[in-house]
C-alpha cells in the first residue's frame, strides 16, 4: 500500500500550496522521506511518470460539486499513446475551502456607500481582476456573483499559481481564489474566507503510477476484500448508431453483480460522436468475477484498457 512506502519522488501540479500538493502531502508524508516535486500542469505530471521521473503522481480527478477534471479524464483517454504505462494506485481526498486572497484597500469604505464588500466585511472595491483556476470559479459561483460581480477572470493552471500571480501585482487590484495555506506562503491578505458554494466541498485525487504491465492482482486473502478495492477502466464502442451496444457493455457488471461507482465519458478522438467512456467499479483482477465479467466485456467493446487498481479509502476527508 501507499502509505507504507519511503522515499519515493512525487510530481503534483503546483506550485506549493496547491489542493494537489495538499494531495500528495496527505498520501506521501514528508516523515517517509519522500520528495514532492511541483510540475506547472496537469500532462507535465503524466509524463514525469510515463517517464520514470517520478515513481507516483498526484492529479485531481473529480470534485464533489463540480464533476469531472476533464482534462485529467483526456489525459487518460491517450489518444495519442503517448501515456501507455500510466496505472491508478491509489486515491486521495481534500476538504475544498476556497478563499479570496488579494491585497487590502487602504481606502476608506464608509465614505463609499456603493462599495460592495465581501461576507467578512472587507472592502473589495479595489479588486479588478481575478486569478484561478477554472475548476474554482464554479465551486463559488454565489459569492463570485455577489461580492465581486463582473470583475475580468483570468485561467491559470492551479490555484496556487493564481495566488503567485497575484502576489507579484503591486498594484493590489487583482485577486485569487485559493487555500488559506497559499494567504501565508505568498504572503497574501485574506479579502474573504470560505467562499466555496457547499460547505462540504472536497476533491478526489487519484494517484498514478509506471507501470507496463496489468497482471492480476495478488491473492485478495492476503489484501483484504474485493469490495474494498475500485478499478478504473475505460472502453470504446465498435461504431456509432449500434443501438444497445452501451447498454450490453454495462449489462455484463450487473450479470456479474459487480457495482460500478461511477461513470464518465469524453470524445474519443477517433471521429466525430464517437466516445470513450470510463468505469469505474468496486473489485479487482484477479477476483473471479470481475475476471469473468472483463473477459465478457473484449466481446461488446472495440478497444478497452484497464487503467489501475487500488485500496478504496471509503470516501473519507483525506486531509
Ligand atoms: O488548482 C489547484 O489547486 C488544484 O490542485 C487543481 C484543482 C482541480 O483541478 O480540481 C483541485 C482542487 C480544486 O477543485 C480546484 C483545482
Amino acid at each position: 500500500m501507499v502509505q507504507e512506502e519511503h522515499g519515493l519522488r512525487v510530481a503534483y501540479l503546483g506550485p506549493m500550496a496547491s489542493y494537489t500538493h495538499q494531495a500528495a502531502l496527505d498520501t506521501f508524508p514528508q516523515s517517509r522521506n519522500h520528495t514532492l516535486t511541483p510540475v506547472p500542469d496537469i500532462p507535465s505530471i503524466f509524463q514525469a511518470v510515463q517517464s520514470n521521473n517520478a515513481e507516483r503522481g498526484v492529479i485531481p480527478f473529480e470534485n464533489s460539486t463540480n464533476g469531472s477534471v476533464v482534462q485529467t479524464l483526456d489525459l487518460l483517454a491517450d489518444s495519442k499513446n503517448q501515456y501507455p504505462n500510466i496505472q491508478m494506485c491509489g486515491e486521495a481526498f481534500v476538504r475544498v475551502q476556497h478563499y479570496l486572497l488579494g491585497r487590502k484597500s487602504t481606502s476608506h469604505s464608509q465614505s463609499q456607500p456603493t462599495h460592495r464588500s465581501s461576507p467578512s466585511g472587507a472592502n473589495l472595491r479595489h479588486v479588478k481582476s481575478l486569478y484561478s483556476h477554472p475548476q474554482a470559479w464554479t465551486q463559488c459561483t454565489p459569492f463570485l456573483s455577489s461580492a465581486v460581480p463582473g470583475r475580468e477572470r483570468h485561467d491559470t493552471s492551479s490555484t496556487s499559481r493564481a495566488a503567485e500571480i497575484v502576489a507579484a501585482d503591486k498594484s493590489g487590484s487583482s485577486a485569487a481564489i485559493c487555500s488559506a495555506l497559499a494567504a501565508e506562503l505568498y504572503g497574501l491578505d485574506v479579502l474573504a474566507p470560505d467562499i466555496e458554494e457547499k460547505k462540504g466541498n472536497m476533491t478526489r485525487f487519484l494517484i498514478i503510477r509506471n507501470s507496463p504491465t496489468t497482471s492480476p492482482s495478488s491473492p485478495l486473502s492476503q489484501n483484504g476484500s474485493s469490495s474494498s478495492w475500485k478499478s478504473l477502466l475505460s472502453f470504446t464502442l465498435p461504431q456509432t448508431g449500434s443501438p444497445g451496444a452501451l447498454a450490453q457493455a454495462l449489462a455484463v457488471f450487473g450479470k456479474y453483480g459487480i457495482n460500478l461507482t461511477s461513470m464518465n465519458s469524453r470524445p474519443s478522438g477517433e471521429r466525430p460522436w464517437h466516445y470513450i467512456f470510463f468505469i469505474e467499479f468496486q473489485g479487482r483482477r484477479g477476483d473471479g468475477k470481475v475476471d469473468n465479467a472483463l473477459a465478457e466485456l473484449q466481446s461488446v467493446v472495440a478497444r478497452w484498457k484497464t487503467l489501475g487498481t487500488w485500496m478504496s479509502n471509503g470516501g473519507q476527508d483525506g486531509g
